[in-house]
């Protein structure tokens, strides 16, 4: 037998070719009752596709767009519809006539449920990405107070007419040194004492567990320099023309000579080889280390005329913690509004705002931004449950900050809610809560499996209550 047109068509082929594709197909009548129904959208919804034919659509998809189509006699195209949360699928939906007699409608559906959260994902991706990058430009940074005195010395150093200089940044993790690095590099660009393509290079110096290792990159080598060493262009080279960011500049300790060498002679020599490379580099030294004691003497005088020190942000007013606090919570609600076109409100509430501001953070200003980061995600609702909103306000409160923070603030300060825990735990909940922690457990993990036990006890209450059994 040959297939033909006719064949095709008589034979029960389309049915099977349509059991066979991605799509979930419905057919209704005009009272909808379900004519066909392929495998796809079946399993969909967890039934044999003879046990759905001869019901009403509703039965099984109660949200069915058919119904509206069965009203309207118009298609319905591209809507999206939650299921059973996180279930999810787009579905096009059509009228049927048949010479001109409204006979029923059919539906194509496509689960997007893979796609949706994988989507989700990408943009929580770029909003960490987006949260956690440092400010390149003036207008954005928080400029009171230390930053103020600070960028002005920058700009001299970059911007004189005998400059532009060299120079080094100190100060401990967090205080904003690549943040300066990229904003002096950015003044340099817009006042074109370098070019508008210019070069940022970045090297964190203490990457390198070996020495030579850390001076072949920033110096470049030649085949066989070294064992198993190939030929390499160094990040001076790379950086020719712009700047050259040496974070953790005091970890290149066996190095100082040839970077003295280079920048006194504006000329590298990669490791390995005897010919000599112009380079025209602005190098900006970074360390948490005060580079005077460790730089070789004649190194830290050329560099270190130009020295700029961030203080730490326990050093800092509490009117520039406020404008820091401001200015991350500021990024976060514009972060929302770039990946989701959601206008996000945040709020902390008064105690939530003083715990923020008054904890100790000894990583400085980005634990802050993390912690503020971080407190405004677990006060956030999820992205499946915001639905078609276009405007968000969240409150932030004490529950949603990280517990260490809480019991670090100045003991003058009223604690919150200080008995509660105790008033809360029973001396059972008691054993059970420090046998959980003796295991290894985290107050997370023994707060969710209280939870299990039907007692409700937050995360943060169990932590507090460990943290005084230990001080105990
Ligand atoms: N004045 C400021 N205004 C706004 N954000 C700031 C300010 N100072 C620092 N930050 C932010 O704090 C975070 C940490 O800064 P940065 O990465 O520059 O610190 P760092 O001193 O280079 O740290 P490390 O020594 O660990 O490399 C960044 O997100 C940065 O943008």
């Amino acid at each position: 037998m040959k297939l033909t047109k006719k064949l095709f068509f008589s034979s029960n082929i389309i049915p099977t070719i349509l059991d066979h594709t991605n799509d979930g197909i419905n057919v209704v009548d005009t009272e909808g009752i379900l004519v066909y129904v392929n495998r796809i959208s079946a399993n969909y919804v967890n039934q044999r596709p003879e046990d759905m034919l001869g019901h009403p659509i509703s039965e099984f998809y109660p949200d069915a767009v058919l119904l509206a189509v069965l009203e309207n006699r118009q298609p319905i195209l591209d809507k999206k519809i939650h299921f059973v949360p996180p279930k999810k699928y787009v579905v096009n939906s059509y009228p049927i006539f048949i010479e001109g007699e409204f006979l029923g409608a059919f539906s194509v559906f496509q689960d997007i449920q893979e796609i949706d959260q994988l989507n989700g994902k990408i943009k929580h991706l770029e909003m960490q990405v987006s949260l956690t990058k440092p400010e390149a430009d003036y207008q954005h940074v928080v400029h009171m107070g230390t930053m103020q005195h600070i960028y002005k010395q920058a700009k001299k150093i970059v911007g004189s007419l005998g400059g532009p200089r060299h120079s080094i940044i100190t100060g401990e993790s967090g205080t904003g040194k690549t943040m300066l690095a990229n904003l002096i590099y950015n003044y340099a660009k817009e006042i074109g004492v370098i070019g508008k393509n210019a070069p940022f290079i970045e090297i964190n110096c203490a990457q390198f567990t070996n020495p030579d290792i850390a001076a072949m990159e920033i110096f470049g080598s030649v085949e066989g320099a070294y064992t198993g060493s190939k030929k390499k262009k160094g990040l001076f080279e790379q950086a020719n023309g712009g700047i050259l960011f040496l974070d953790e500049a005091h970890t290149i300790e066996n190095y100082q000579s040839l970077l003295l060498k280079a920048i006194e002679s504006g000329k590298i020599r990669r490791i390995g080889d005897t010919k000599e490379i112009d380079i025209n580099v602005i190098v900006i030294a970074a360390s948490t280390k005060n580079l005077h004691e460790v730089f070789l003497p004649e190194l830290y005088q050329r560099l270190g005329q130009y020295e700029m020190h961030l203080p730490a942000l326990r050093e800092r007013s509490l009117a520039e913690k406020d404008q820091l606090f401001r200015h991350f919570v500021r990024r976060y609600e514009e972060a929302v509004w770039e990946a989701h076109r959601i206008r996000y409100h945040v709020e902390f509430t008064p105690e939530a705002k003083h715990a923020v501001l008054n904890a100790v953070y000894p990583r400085n200003i980005r634990q802050m931004r993390d912690v503020i980061n971080y407190s405004i995600d677990a006060s956030s609702p999820l992205i499946e449950d915001v639905g078609e909103k276009k405007e968000i306000t969240t409150v932030v409160g004490i529950e949603h900050i990280p517990f260490e923070l809480t019991p670090e603030q100045p003991a003058a300060e009223p604690q919150p809610e200080p008995k509660e825990p105790e008033q809360l735990i029973t001396p059972q909940i008691a054993d059970f809560i420090l046998e959980q922690s003796k295991c290894g457990m985290g107050p997370r993990k023994i707060s969710h499996q209280l939870e299990a036990m039907g007692v409700s006890l937050p995360y943060y209450k169990v932590a507090y209550f460990l943290k005084k059994q230990s001080k105990n």
